[in-house]
């Protein structure tokens, strides 16, 4: 029987501003850092030791892992960073602030556009845009996704699309390791999580819209054979 633990990274400095973040690079807040470290200890007392770690190209995601593996005394797990499992790309969106969205859009209409399915965000324009916000330039796209082929890059996404770039990851690498009988733990984002939790647990398109996965706390599912959840649990 495999474990699977999924980690949301802790509050990110766009958290705690309430900005859209999706694949703007940014860090964790203090307040992240410490949710981060408070994961690690529950996985500690949890003693669960793990084979394989997997995380996003996205530096909240990756410290977030770290922070909990150093806490739990195991940063020398191996790790793998993919792209598709960023979170994610929230279009024209990215650096706005989600309440001040609200007021111009409507609650209704940002809410649709957070926790729908299929609905897409406003898209970028084109891959070279930038995100301001207070003085400071944030590339769309930078050196770590020169290896992915241009018309795989997002200009936006819904939880569809997002589900759509997370699965070949899955399929190829962690589904195999989980078969293998390997402990998994992957430190990822609040809605490349909802999208891997919509496929694992078999939730319908209505109710994903009720899913809410809160920063740096752990979900772990003991897996049986078949992959198929025999107890899952969230540690707070
Ligand atoms: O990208 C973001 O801003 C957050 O990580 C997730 O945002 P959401 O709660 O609006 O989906």
């Amino acid at each position: 029987m495999a474990k699977l633990v999924l980690i949301r990274h802790g509050q990110s400095e766009w958290n705690a501003l309430n900005l859209f973040n999706g694949w703007v690079d940014t860090k964790l807040s203090e307040q992240g850092i410490e949710q981060a470290k408070h994961a690690g200890e529950l996985l500690k007392a949890e003693g669960i030791e793990f084979d394989q770690a997997y995380t996003s190209v996205l530096t909240r995601a990756i410290t977030t892992l770290h922070y909990a593996l150093e806490e739990a005394g195991q940063l020398y797990v191996p790790e793998e960073k993919s792209w598709r499992l960023n979170e994610r790309h929230y279009g024209a969106l990215q650096g706005k602030n989600k309440a001040a969205a609200a007021e111009k859009y409507g609650e209704d209409q940002v809410h649709i556009w957070r926790r729908s399915y299929d609905v897409l965000p406003p898209l970028l324009d084109n891959y070279e845009e930038t995100v301001e916000v207070e003085g400071k330039t944030y590339p769309a796209f930078d050196a770590r996704y020169a290896d992915v082929p241009y018309g795989e890059l997002p200009l936006g996404e819904n939880l569809k699309v997002t589900l759509e770039r997370v699965l070949p990851f899955w399929d190829a690498k962690i589904k195999k390791d989980l078969a293998a009988g390997k402990d998994v733990v992957i430190a990822a984002h609040g809605n490349s999580l909802r999208a891997l939790v919509k496929h694992l647990e078999n939730i319908s398109d209505d109710d994903i819209l009720n899913v809410e996965i809160a920063n740096g706390q752990p979900i772990v599912y003991d897996l049986a054979a078949d992959l198929t959840i025999n107890l899952k649990k969230v540690l707070k």
